[in-house]
C-alpha cells in the first residue's frame, strides 16, 4: 500500500506508528540503510485493503553519497553580495536599515525554463520584476556609542554594498559613496562618517522619513499595527482604502506629532519635549541605572503610590466623584514627595521609575488625544523607541487616549516602532522599486543567526552562546483601572536580544504572487486553528521533544563535522529561544499560526546553513518506493475504472477509509467519483494541480499513480512541490528525477513527462516501443514558492500562479497543506483535499474523530459559492 508516509512533526510520533521514530535507531549505526523498513510501520498499524502491493523495503540501501544534495537549491539566506543602507541618527539611538540581496536563486534549470516557456512567462528575457529580491534588516545602536555602529557598517561593508550593483548606485566610486540618512545626527555626524568610512551622508528630512516609513509599514506588512489594552495585544487589519487621515506620534527622545493625510501629505501639528529622553534622563539621574532597560525593568517592581499624590491623599481617602475622579486616581505625579521630608535616597528606585514612566506615557497619550481631537482624527499610531514594546507603556498610553476620548479614538502601536525614520530614509533611494512592492512580496522571518549571531560573535564576544529570551516568570497584565493606581506593572521586560526578535528580517521576494484561484484573497486565512496559549503549549512540547532528533539529522546531513555540530547547537538554541519567546507572548511576531511556526523552524535551519536535513532519508525512501512502483502500477491496471479510482485515493490516504474501521471524517469520495467517472465522458478536467507532500511512498506510490490516472483521462497534470526543503517533503528540484525514474516503468508517465519537459534526451531511446502512441497531455512540475510543510496561498511562486490560470482541479494532499492550513480555504475551481489525520488532538478538535482518520473532502465549485 502506498502510504501517505508520515511527516515527522505534523504527525504524532506514537506507538511506532511513525516511521521516523523507528528509523532513528538504525540510522546512526548502519549508515541509514537498514532503517528504511520502518516506512512500513504506519501501514502495518492501519487496517488496509489487501488489494495494494505491500511495501517491502528491507533490502533497500542508500546509493550514492550521504552528502549528496540538490545543487540547484541555493539558500535564500546565503551570501550577502549586494547591500544597501540607510540611517536614522536620533538624539538617543541610531537606527540602521540595510538591504542584502541574496545570490541569484536556483539557476534557471531546464525544467524551469521549459515551464516558464510553457506558461508564457518568458517575455523576451526582459526582467519582469522591478525590485530585486533580498532582505531588509533592522539594527539599532546607542547614539553615544556611534563607534560601534561605524564598526558594524565597516565590518559588513554595508557602505560599499553598491559598488557591485550598478543598478542600485550607478557610477558610485568607493570614495564617492552616498548614504541616505535622517535625524539630527545626519547633520551632526556627517564629517565623522566621511572621515571614518569615507562616505557622504545625504540628508533626508526627518518628518518626511517618519511618514514614508509609517505609510510603507501600514501598507505592506500584514501584522504591523496593534492595539494594546489591559495587557491584551490585538493586531489590527488595516484597510488600505481607508488608512488616511491618521495621527502619527513618534516618541523618540522628544515627541513629534504629525497629521498624515496621504503619501507625502502631512503636517507636523505639535510636539512635546517631554518624551523618551526625559524618562531615561530623569530616571538615570534619580535611580543611578546604567541602562534604559534596567530603568524600565525597575519600574516593574515599583509602587507609584509612595511617590504620586492621589486624589484620595488630598480628599482624605474619598473619591471626588462629582468630577469623575476616584480616590485612587493620580492627582499629581510625584506630588507626594513634597509632603515628606525625605531625601531622594529614601525613595525606592523602583517606585521612582514607575512614577516617571507612568507620568510621561500618560502625558503623551493625553497630548496625542488633544491633537486628534483638534483635527477630528480617530486613529493614532505611536512609534519611536520609547515604546519599546513595553506592555505598561502601551497600556498607559492607550488608557489615556481611551479615557479622554471616551472610547472615540484608538491608540495603535507599530511593531517596527523605532524604525520608521530609517525605513523612510531607505525608501528615499530613487528607482529601487520599493514602491512597487505589494504585501505578498514581503515575507518576514525571525532569524537569530546571521547577521545577529555573527555580530555577537564579532563584537560582543559571546561566541556561539545566544542570549535566549527565556521567560523569567508568568506575564502579569495591567488590569483595567490600573492607571489610577497601578497594581501590576505590566509584562516582563525582555532582554534587548529578545526584543530584537520582535522585528524580523523582511525578505523581499518580488516573484511571489497571490494564488489566482483563491476565491476571496482578502478573507483567506491559511491557518485552520488559531494558536492560543494552549495550542502553543501543545506545539511547544511537540517541537521541543523533536528537536534533538532533528538536530541529529541536520548534523548528520552535513557530514557530522565539528562545524556542523556547532551549527546544530546554535540552531537548537535559536529555535528554543524562539519557542520560549512565543510561549511567553504568542503574538510577539505578529499573528502567528502553526504554518508560521513550522516555517520558522525551517528558516532557522536554513539560517544555520543546514541545506537539507532529510536529504539522505528522502533519497532512501524514494528509491525503496520506486522499486515497488511497477508492481503497484500493474495491479492498478488490472482493476476496473471504479475500483482503480478508489484504490488510488486510498493509496494517497494510506488507509482503507471506507470499510476497514478507520473512519472517514469527511468522505466525499462518491461525489468525486461521479465527477471523475460519470461526468467525465463529456468533460474531463483540463488541468489538475497536485500539491504533493512527502518523499518516498507518499509521492511515488500515492500521488504519481494518481497523476497517471488523470493523464490517461486527458487531464494535464502539474505537480506542485516545495521550493525549499522542509522536513521530508519532496522539493520541486527533486521531483523531475523521481518522475523520470517512475517513467522508466510506465509509458503514460514517460510520454507525459516528455511532453511536459521533465524528461530530456537522456531518457530518449529507453522505450522505443512508445513511438507510436499518441502525443500525450503534459506532466509538469512547478515550485510553490515555500519551504514549509504548510502553504499560504497569499504568497506562492509566480510560476505556480501562472500554472493555476488554466487549472480546473486542485488536489491538496497531506496534513500540512490540507488540514493545518487550507482546510477551510475556498477556491475558484473544484478542489479535493486528502489527508490522514495523524494527530489525535487535531482529529478530536476538528472532527471529533480519532488518530488515523482520513479526510477526502471534495468541493466542486458549483457547491462552494
Ligand atoms: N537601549 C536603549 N537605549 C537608550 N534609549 C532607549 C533604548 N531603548 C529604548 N530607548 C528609549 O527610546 C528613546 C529613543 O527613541 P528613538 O530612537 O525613537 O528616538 P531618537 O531618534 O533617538 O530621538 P529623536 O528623534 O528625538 O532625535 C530613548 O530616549 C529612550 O527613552
Ligand atoms: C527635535 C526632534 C524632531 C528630533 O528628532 C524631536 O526630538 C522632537 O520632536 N522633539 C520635540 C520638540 C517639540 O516639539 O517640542
Ligand atoms: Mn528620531
Amino acid at each position: 500500500m502506498a502510504a501517505n508516509n508520515s511527516d515527522p512533526i505534523l504527525d504524532e510520533g506514537r506507538g511506532g506508528g511513525v516511521k521516523h521514530e523507528a528509523e532513528e535507531a538504525g540510522e546512526g549505526k548502519c549508515g541509514g540503510g537498514g532503517g528504511a523498513a520502518a516506512t512500513q510501520a504506519p501501514a502495518a498499524m492501519l487496517p488496509r485493503s489487501g488489494s495494494r502491493p505491500q511495501l517491502d523495503l528491507s533490502g533497500a540501501a542508500i546509493h550514492g553519497n550521504l552528502e549528496d544534495r540538490n545543487p540547484t537549491i541555493l539558500l535564500p539566506n546565503q551570501s550577502d553580495d549586494i547591500s544597501h543602507l540607510a540611517l536614522d541618527i536620533g538624539g538617543s539611538l541610531i537606527k540602521l536599515v540595510y538591504f542584502s540581496r541574496h545570490a541569484e536563486h536556483s539557476s534557471e534549470d531546464k525544467r524551469k525554463l521549459s515551464m516558464k516557456r510553457r506558461l508564457g512567462m518568458l517575455n523576451g528575457g526582459r526582467r519582469s520584476y522591478p525590485v530585486l529580491g533580498g532582505r531588509l534588516h533592522f539594527v539599532k545602536f546607542e547614539t553615544g556609542k556611534l563607534n560601534e555602529c561605524l564598526d558594524f557598517i565597516s565590518s559588513k561593508q554595508l557602505h560599499r554594498g553598491g559598488v557591485d550593483s550598478p543598478s542600485w548606485r550607478s557610477g558610485a566610486q568607493p570614495d564617492n559613496i552616498v548614504i541616505k540618512a535622517t535625524g539630527g545626527g545626519a547633520f551632526k555626524y556627517a564629517d565623522l562618517f566621511k572621515e571614518r568610512l569615507g562616505v557622504s551622508l545625504e540628508k533626508e528630512d526627518e518628518m518626511d522619513c517618519l511618514v514614508a516609513g509609517a505609510n510603507f509599514l501600514l501598507k505592506s506588512i500584514r501584522h504591523e499595527a496593534f492595539t494594546h489594552m489591559d495587557g491584551q495585544k490585538e493586531y489590527v487589519q488595516i484597510d488600505q482604502n481607508d488608512l488616511f487621515p491618521f495621527l502619527l506620534v513618534n516618541v523618540g527622545s522628544g515627541v513629534s506629532i504629525i497629521k498624515v493625510d496621504g503619501h507625502g501629505k502631512f503636517q507636523r501639528v505639535s510636539g512635546t519635549n517631554v518624551g523618551g529622553g526625559t524618562y531615561w534622563g530623569l530616571g538615570r539621574l534619580m535611580t543611578k541605572c546604567k541602562s534604559f532597560d534596567e530603568l524600565l525593568e525597575l519600574s516593574q517592581r515599583g509602587d507609584n503610590s509612595t511617590i504620586d499624590m492621589l486624589v484620595g491623599d488630598i480628599y482624605g481617602g474619598l473619591d471626588y466623584s462629582k468630577i469623575g475622579l476616584s480616590a485612587s486616581t493620580i492627582a499629581s505625579s510625584f506630588g507626594k514627595t513634597i509632603s515628606d521630608d525625605k531625601e531622594l535616597s529614601a525613595y525606592r528606585p523602583e517606585d521612582i521609575s514607575l512614577s516617571l514612566l507612568r507620568m510621561i506615557s500618560y502625558n503623551i497619550g493625553q497630548i496625542s488625544y488633544l491633537n486628534a481631537l483638534r483635527y477630528g482624527l480617530k486613529r493614532i499610531f505611536f512609534g519611536g523607541f520609547f515604546i519599546r514594546g513595553h506592555a505598561y507603556t502601551m497600556d498607559t498610553i492607550s488608557f489615556a487616549v481611551n479615557f479622554w476620548s471616551k472610547g472615540e479614538a484608538k491608540a495603535m502601536f507599530l511593531r517596527h516602532e523605532g524604525f520608521l525614520g530609517a525605513l523612510g530614509a531607505f525608501m528615499s533611494y530613487e528607482k529601487h522599486g520599493l514602491d512597487d512592492l505589494r504585501i505578498h512580496h514581503l515575507v518576514e522571518r525571525f532569524p537569530m543567526g546571521a547577521p545577529y549571531i555573527s555580530w555577537m560573535e564579532k563584537f560582543v564576544q559571546k561566541g556561539t552562546q545566544i542570549t535566549a529570551p527565556v521567560p523569567v516568570g508568568f506575564p502579569v497584565t495591567t488590569g483595567m483601572g490600573g492607571f489610577e493606581r497601578p497594581t501590576a506593572k505590566g509584562d516582563i521586560l525582555r532582554s534587548d536580544a529578545s526584543a530584537a526578535l520582535n522585528v524580523g528580517v523582511l525578505h523581499l521576494v518580488p516573484t511571489l504572487d497571490v494564488f489566482p484561484l483563491l476565491e476571496d484573497p482578502k478573507m483567506y486565512e491559511p491557518n485552520t486553528i488559531d494558536l492560543d496559549l494552549n495550542e502553543y503549549k501543545y506545539w511547544f512540547k511537540i517541537l521541543s521533544d523533536h528537536l534533538p532528533d532533528l538536530v541529529d539529522k541536520a548534523v548528520a546531513s552535513e557530514g557530522g563535522t565539528d562545524d556542523a555540530k556547532r551549527r546544530g547547537d546554535a540552531f537548537a538554541h535559536a529555535f528554543s529561544a524562539h519557542l520560549a519567546r512565543l510561549m511567553e507572548e504568542p503574538a510577539a511576531y505578529g499573528k502567528f499560526g502553526l504554518a508560521n511556526l513550522l516555517e520558522l523552524r525551517e528558516e532557522c535551519l536554513r539560517e544555520f546553513q543546514f541545506v537539507d536535513a532529510y536529504v539522505s532519508i528522502k533519497q532512501r525512501e524514494n528509491e525503496a518506493s520506486l522499486a515497488v512502483l511497477p508492481d503497484l502500477l500493474m495491479e492498478l491496471d488490472s482493476m476496473n475504472e471504479e475500483a482503480r479510482l478508489l484504490a488510488l485515493i486510498e493509496g494517497v490516504l494510506a488507509a482503507n477509509i471506507f470499510d476497514w474501521g478507520s473512519r472517514a471524517c469527511i468522505d466525499d469520495f462518491d461525489m468525486f467519483k461521479k465527477r471523475m467517472l460519470a461526468d467525465k465522458k463529456g468533460q474531463p478536467y483540463k488541468r489538475a494541480l497536485l500539491f504533493v507532500d512527502n518523499s518516498g511512498a507518499d509521492v511515488v506510490l500515492g500521488m504519481i499513480p494518481l497523476a497517471r490516472e488523470l493523464l490517461r483521462n486527458g487531464t494535464e497534470v502539474v505537480l506542485v512541490a516545495n521550493s525549499f526543503p522542509a522536513l521530508n517533503d519532496v522539493t520541486a528540484n527533486e521531483l523531475p528525477g523521481i518522475v523520470a525514474e517512475a517513467a522508466k516503468h510506465c509509458g503514460v508517465l514517460r510520454k507525459a513527462a516528455e511532453a511536459g519537459g521533465l524528461i530530456f534526451d537522456a531518457m530518449a531511446g529507453i522505450q522505443d516501443d512508445l513511438k507510436d502512441e499518441p502525443v500525450s497531455v503534459p506532466l509538469m512540475v512547478v515550485e510553490n514558492g515555500c519551504g514549509s510543510p504548510c502553504i499560504d496561498f497569499r504568497q506562492v511562486s509566480s510560476e505556480l500562479a501562472a500554472a493555476a490560470k488554466d487549472a480546473d482541479l486542485l488536489i491538496l494532499e497531506g496534513m500540512g497543506r490540507s488540514l493545518h492550513t487550507n482546510l477551510n480555504a475556498r477556491f475558484k475551481c473544484d478542489t479535493l483535499k486528502l489527508a490522514m489525520v495523524k494527530n489525535q488532538r487535531l482529529a478530536e478538535k476538528l472532527f471529533n474523530g480519532n488518530i488515523y482518520d482520513c479526510i477526502c473532502k471534495f468541493e466542486p465549485v458549483h457547491l462552494t459559492s
